[in-house]
């Protein structure tokens, strides 16, 4: 069985540890120490109120769901320390000094970054970008404002740009984006709108190159404790999970 230490004991910790079957969560962090107590009695896990204490337990995957910021602080010591991680906040990775030096110290130490699907779609084929680049790489997020805290009247959009960009400006929202430009193998451009006329969160994917035209839409329902989250992200590193072992693999 494949045992997993959890940093982020937020709402996708909370999907993650109600639907754990065949996967143990040994240990769990979480900058708010209740959070990690509440969520260690719900799945059996122990529960960690510093970094130090999770990265003694035994696990031999870190599931990272916690915050761009934490892959920064956290991320070349999990790696260091002998395990693969699990990078839900990709938009970590969109700075290139930061993602180049990561990936340095996985190749020196000889483990594994994993980037899941999150909330989009389309990241396993995407790659043949990286052998035939595309002409046109655009990412439109709509999302209703709730997601951003936001409160406004009428469809509006909130960013026009790159991928790199619109993460420093809403890191909570758009880490899609950034997984997006990992696969294809440069940045996307990205618009991201708030319409108060939507329930979901909406990623339009539009790409045109040598291959061809792709459209992919992906029309997401809001995690139940965190609007900004679609409830496919954590679906998605379940998913990641349950497949690591198999010998069967499927997609790009
Ligand atoms: N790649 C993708 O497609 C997607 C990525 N995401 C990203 O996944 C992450 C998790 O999402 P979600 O569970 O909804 O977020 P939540 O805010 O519900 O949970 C995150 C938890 O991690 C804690 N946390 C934040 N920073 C740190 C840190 N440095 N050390 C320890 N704990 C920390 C938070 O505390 P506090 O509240 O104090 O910050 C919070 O308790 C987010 O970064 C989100 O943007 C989400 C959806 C899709
Ligand atoms: O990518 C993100 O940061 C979150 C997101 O858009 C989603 O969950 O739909």
């Amino acid at each position: 069985m494949i045992k997993i230490g959890l940093l982020g004991c937020g709402n996708v910790g909370h999907i993650i540890a109600a639907h754990a079957g065949g996967i143990q969560i040994t240990a769990v962090y979480d900058i708010i120490p209740e959070r990690a107590e509440e969520l260690a009695a719900l799945c059996g896990a122990r529960a960690c109120t510093d970094f130090e204490t999770f990265m003694h337990d035994e696990f031999s995957i870190v599931v990272e769901a916690a915050s761009i910021n934490a892959v920064r602080t956290f991320g070349e010591a999990i790696l260091r320390s002998g395990r693969d991680i699990v990078i839900l906040s990709v938009g970590a990775l969109a700075e290139e000094d930061f993602r180049e030096h990561l990936v340095g110290v996985a190749r020196e130490v000889g483990k594994r970054i994993r980037i899941p699907s999150g909330a989009i779609l389309g990241l396993d084929n995407l790659k043949i970008c990286q052998v035939s680049p595309p002409r046109q790489l655009l990412l439109r997020t709509t999302k209703n404002p709730v997601s951003l805290g936001m409160d406004v009247a009428a469809r509006t959009e909130l960013f026009k740009g790159l991928a790199h960009d619109c993460i420093r400006q809403f890191p909570k929202n758009i880490n899609v984006a950034v997984a997006l430009g990992l696969a294809a193998g440069r940045d996307a451009e990205v618009e991201l709108w708030v319409d108060p006329a939507v329930e979901r969160n909406i990623h339009e994917v539009f790409v045109e190159g040598e291959f061809g035209d792709i459209y992919i839409r992906v029309s997401n329902v809001p995690s139940p404790d965190n609007p900004a989250t679609s409830y496919m992200a954590a679906l998605s590193i379940l998913a990641l999970l349950r497949n690591l072992e198999n010998p069967l693999v499927v997609g790009t």
